[in-house]
């Protein structure tokens, strides 16, 4: 069912109104802490853009990377609201807290048409554990809520559902509308065959949603972090690959679902190693079969790469979230980069392309091929979720239009 959006609240509707705004800036830095891709704060640009142009005190949060409860220095947002403010031309004050006294002084001296961002919401266990008193404490400073946050719709966290409970009304911003409208028309009734292309280092959260995607896609690449579950299954020696223990059994059971439903599911057969996680790293190429001790998988391999581009010239949609490999170290790009190119190719042939995920987006930017993409979106697992078919608890939560 179609959600309220922002479009509907008035100037006279929120002029001079404390509207908090849950946005996604979980960009990537580099090492030195600069903002490496800011895709994800320029599509929040529309929504706060509107708020101000109506006169709402426009208080932004958002999470960023994941600090488990604790207040972690490197993933303050300060360096957030320093481009939020070059973007939008005008001081963005960042908050020490997202919730408390502290901040509501500020909230309460805020001008019409300002704009504020709160501190890292997952700086507080509750958070993510949605709890209710939390996102009490969240909505106490504030009178309306909009979501924005697509990239962490598929998370039923405080400042993403839970706070909607204290708020009225609760309305879904320009981002979540826009990826929506593209990603529904898009995955509901594809061109056939339909690819997924799963990779990058969540592998706990993403292995989980590949069990559904058996259901909804012809062919099934995995690449990235996830590959050494599947291999340490099936008995190889991983080295010190990134691997799930406790998801051993899993990647077995989708090995034998993928064979059951017919859904043709291409794992690397030779991968990339490194001597340490680090750009300059002795590296060399390896059968998935010969991955020597003490070595860890940072990139698929050409072989494996030549396969899956000639596999993927043969689909009609694409939807593609994680990187093959640490592509922000040169000599692990090369898979990464080789799927963009061959993606890139394909749109103007009438194929579906779709990239999700900060990192995945970000790594498109890099190679600048973005542009050669039928849809950038900002959520990567809540992309797949959705072509799962799954409700994402963020907009569910949010009023009827
Ligand atoms: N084999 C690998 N081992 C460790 N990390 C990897 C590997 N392959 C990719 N990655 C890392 O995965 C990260 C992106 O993962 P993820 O957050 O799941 O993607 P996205 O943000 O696109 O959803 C990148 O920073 C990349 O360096
Ligand atoms: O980067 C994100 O997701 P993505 O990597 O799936 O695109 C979102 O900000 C959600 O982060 P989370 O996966 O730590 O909840």
């Amino acid at each position: 069912m179609a959600k309220k959006s922002v479009a509907q609240l008035t100037a006279q509707d929120v002029a001079g109104k404390r509207v908090l705004v849950r946005a996604d800036f979980n960009v990537p830095l580099d090492d030195a802490g600069q903002i490496t891709d800011d895709t994800r704060i320029r599509a929040a640009l529309p929504t706060i853009q509107d708020l101000v142009s109506k006169g709402a005190k426009v208080i932004l949060s958002s999470h960023f990377g994941r600090p488990k409860g604790k207040v972690v220095d490197s993933m303050r947002l300060t360096p957030v609201a320093e481009r939020l403010s070059a973007l939008l031309g005008k001081p963005v004050i960042k908050t020490d807290d997202c919730i408390g006294e502290a901040v509501k002084h500020q909230v309460d001296a805020m001008a019409n048409g300002q704009v504020i961002l709160l501190e890292n919401v997952r700086f507080h266990s509750e958070e993510e554990a949605n709890d209710p008193e939390f996102s009490k404490a969240l909505a106490a400073n504030a009178d309306i809520y909009v979501n924005d946050a697509f990239g962490t719709a598929h998370r039923a966290h405080a400042s993403t559902a839970g706070v909607t409970q204290y708020l009225s009304p609760s309305v879904a911003g320009y981002l979540i509308e826009k990826e929506l409208q593209y990603l529904q028309a898009a995955i509901e009734s594809p061109q056939r065959p339909l690819a997924a292309i799963v990779g990058g280092s969540k592998v706990s959260s993403k292995i989980v949603v590949i069990e559904t995607l058996l259901d909804k896609v012809d062919k099934l690449f995995i690449g990235g972090g996830m590959i050494f579950t599947f291999y340490k299954a099936r008995g190889l020696a991983v080295g010190s690959s990134l691997v799930e223990e406790d998801k051993l059994e899993l990647a077995q059971a989708l090995e034998a679902k993928a064979k059951e439903k017919g859904v043709e599911l291409l794992l690397p057969t030779d991968v990339v190693v490194a001597d340490k996680f680090a750009a300059d790293a002795n590296a060399k190429t390896v059968a998935v079969d010969a991955i020597p001790d003490g070595w860890m998988g940072l990139d698929i391999g050409p072989d494996s790469l030549k396969t899956f581009q000639e596999a993927l010239k043969t689909c009609k949609s694409v939807i593609w979230n994680g990187p093959m490999g640490v592509f922000e170290f040169p000599q692990f790009a090369a898979g990464t980069e080789g799927v963009a190119k061959t993606l890139a190719s394909l749109t103007p042939q009438g194929v579906t392309t779709i990239i999700g995920g900060g990192d995945s987006v970000a790594a498109v930017e890099q190679v600048g091929l973005a542009d050669q993409m039928s849809h950038i979106s900002t959520g990567g697992g809540a992309s797949l979720e959705l072509l799962e078919g799954k409700v994402l608890p963020g907009i569910a939560a949010l009023d009827e239009a």
